[in-house]
C-alpha cells in the first residue's frame, strides 16, 4: 500500500512570523493524523527556522530547488548536500515556474535529479503539460518527455523512493483544478510509463496531483486509484486548509 504524501509548497512567500505561526497552528491541526506523510517547503532562507519550528512534530521539511554542483564557485545556489545538513528530506525540482521563469531544461531538471538522489534526499519531480499543449492533445507525450530524460540517464530503479508530482500548468494558481477523472488518466499512464520499465518500481512510486487543490476538492482527487496526496500551493499558506487536505489523504487510503 503507498502511504501518501501531501506536501504545501510555499513558493515566494512567508516571513519569520509566518513561519512560526503557520507550523504552529499545523502542528496542532495534524499531530493525530497517521497514514499521509506532510512536509513543507518554504523559501530556503526560512529553513532552518523551519526545521526547528517543526521538530518533535511529523512535519518533514523540503527545499524547493537545488543546485547540480556541490560546491564551489556557484554564486547565490545551494547544494543537495547542504540541504541534507540541514535536516531537509525532500527536494521539489522541475516545478513548471522554475522551467519557465529561470528557463531549465528537462536535462539539467534530470541532473539535479541525480544529485538529490546522491545526497540521500527525496526528489519531487514535477512534471505537466501547458495549456496549448493540454488543447493540442499532447499532454501524454510531454509527461512521458518529461519523465524520459530521468528514465534514460538513470533509469526506472531511480524511480523508488522518489515522488513525481503531476501539475498541469493551466490549473496552477488558477482556481481551475483538473477534474479527478483527468488526473486519474494522467496519473495511470505516468505509472503505466513507468512501468514499461520497472513494474515493482512504478506499483510504490508516490505519484502527487498539483494544480489549485484545495479543501472542498482535496477528498475527491484523493479518491482515485493513481493520485497518492498533492502538491499544494496557495491553500498550504493557511494551517486549517491545509490540514483538511493532509486528512481528506489519510482519509483516502484507509477506506
Ligand atoms: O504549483 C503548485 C504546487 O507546486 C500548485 O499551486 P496552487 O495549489 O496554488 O495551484
Amino acid at each position: 500500500m503507498r502511504h501518501p504524501l501531501v506536501m504545501g509548497n510555499w513558493k515566494l512567500n512567508g516571513s519569520r512570523h509566518m513561519v512560526n505561526e503557520l507550523i504552529d497552528g499545523l502542528r496542532k491541526e495534524v499531530s493525530s493524523v497517521d497514514g499521509c506523510d506532510i512536509a513543507i517547503a518554504p523559501p530556503f532562507i526560512y529553513l532552518d527556522q523551519a526545521k526547528h519550528q517543526a521538530s518533535g512534530s511529523h512535519i518533514m521539511l523540503g527545499a524547493q530547488n537545488v543546485d547540480i554542483n556541490l560546491s564551489g564557485a556557484f554564486t547565490g545556489e545551494t547544494s543537495a548536500n547542504m540541504l541534507k545538513d540541514i535536516g531537509m528530506k525532500y527536494v521539489i525540482i522541475g516545478h513548471s515556474e522554475r522551467r519557465t521563469y529561470h528557463k531549465e531544461s528537462d536535462e539539467v531538471i534530470a541532473e539535479k535529479f541525480a544529485v538529490v538522489k546522491e545526497a540521500g534526499l527525496i526528489p519531487v519531480l514535477c512534471i505537466g503539460e501547458t495549456e496549448a499543449e493540454n488543447e493540442a492533445g499532447q499532454t501524454e507525450a510531454v509527461c512521458a518527455k518529461q519523465l524520459d530524460a530521468v528514465l534514460k540517464t538513470m533509469g526506472a530503479p531511480a524511480f523508488g523512493n522518489s515522488v513525481i508530482a503531476y501539475e498541469p500548468v493551466w490549473a496552477i494558481g488558477t482556481g481551475k483544478s483538473a477534474t479527478p477523472a483527468q488526473a486519474q488518466a494522467v496519473h495511470k499512464f505516468i505509472r503505466d510509463h513507468i512501468a514499461k520499465h520497472d513494474a515493482k518500481v512504478a506499483a510504490q512510486v508516490i505519484i502527487q496531483y498539483g494544480g489549485s487543490v484545495n479543501a472542498s476538492n482535496a477528498a475527491e482527487l484523493f479518491s482515485q486509484p493513481d493520485i497518492d496526496g498533492a502538491l499544494v500551493g496557495g491553500a498550504s499558506l493557511k494551517a486549517d486548509a491545509f490540514a483538511v487536505i493532509v486528512k481528506a489523504a489519510a482519509a483516502a487510503k484507509k477506506a
